[in-house]
């Protein structure tokens, strides 16, 4: 099955996805980048309602799955310890993590100060050079080397281009062969569009989540989530993928 990933940025969006029926709801702040992290209040908000929200909206529905954002390699430690148990994911980018060594580093660095319910999930960039970072098949194969269980590709750039205007389909293929052989889930984000989706189906590309924020919402990403936008979503990651 498919799995759905919507970015929110406060307690109100966090409600909307709720109750829409979101299956991973992650905590970012659009307006200050690609992974920028909410402030920590806002987690420790949601960790709390969480519960209560689920058994008023959505009984019949597997409760969400939490994630967060902490920022790129000079943010994160700033963040980290706040984090609440409750979150069952959270990730970092690599912008301006060219070697392995140092890719292994942060990884290893970042895990060390996250409760042992929280997995740390690798973040790839498709548009790597302008994040002066790894590519996303070095990042997946190092990723899956060092025992992760899930990896995301996104983009580092906000500029309406897409991962798949950075990445062709052989590549986008290539880091689904790797995640495969490692046993990973993968994730797709980076200004996806719904019609994207139907593109990569028709390649034969399966990504294990697809993860948004700017396609559900009215304007921009920075701009409100739209309820409408958000459904089509969730009953388009819904349906069973085309088999080709
Ligand atoms: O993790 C998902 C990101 O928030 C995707 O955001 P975006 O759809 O605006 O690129």
């Amino acid at each position: 099955m498919t799995d759905l990933l919507v970015s929110v940025r406060d307690d109100s969006e966090f409600d909307i996805a709720v109750a829409a029926g979101v299956a991973i709801i992650d905590f970012k702040e659009p307006s200050r980048g690609a992974l920028a992290a909410v402030e920590p209040a806002i987690w420790q908000s949601a960790a709390k309602r969480l519960p209560h929200l689920h058994a008023n909206d959505a009984p019949h529905r597997t409760r969400p799955l939490l994630s967060a954002a902490l920022g790129e390699p000079e943010d994160w430690q700033a963040v980290i310890r706040r984090l609440p148990d409750a979150f069952q994911f959270a990730k970092i980018g690599p912008s301006g993590i060219d070697t392995a060594r140092e890719m292994k580093r942060l990884w290893g660095e970042a895990a060390l100060h996250l409760g042992a319910t929280t997995e740390l999930v690798a973040v790839a960039y498709a548009d790597f050079e302008a994040a002066h970072c790894l590519s996303p098949a070095e990042i997946f194969q190092l990723a899956g080397q060092s025992g992760f269980r899930r990896c995301l590709v996104d983009t580092f750039t906000k500029d309406g281009r897409s991962t798949t205007d950075h990445l062709s389909y052989a590549g986008l293929r290539e880091l689904g062969e790797i995640a495969s052989q490692a046993s990973m889930r993968w994730a797709m984000a980076g200004s996806l569009r719904l019609e994207i989706v139907d593109d990569l189906e028709t390649q034969g590309i399966l990504p294990d989540c697809y993860a948004v924020r700017g396609d559900v919402c009215q304007h921009d990403r920075a701009g409100n989530l739209s309820p409408l936008r958000l459904q089509q979503w969730v009953d388009r990651v819904s349906l069973p993928s085309r088999k080709r």
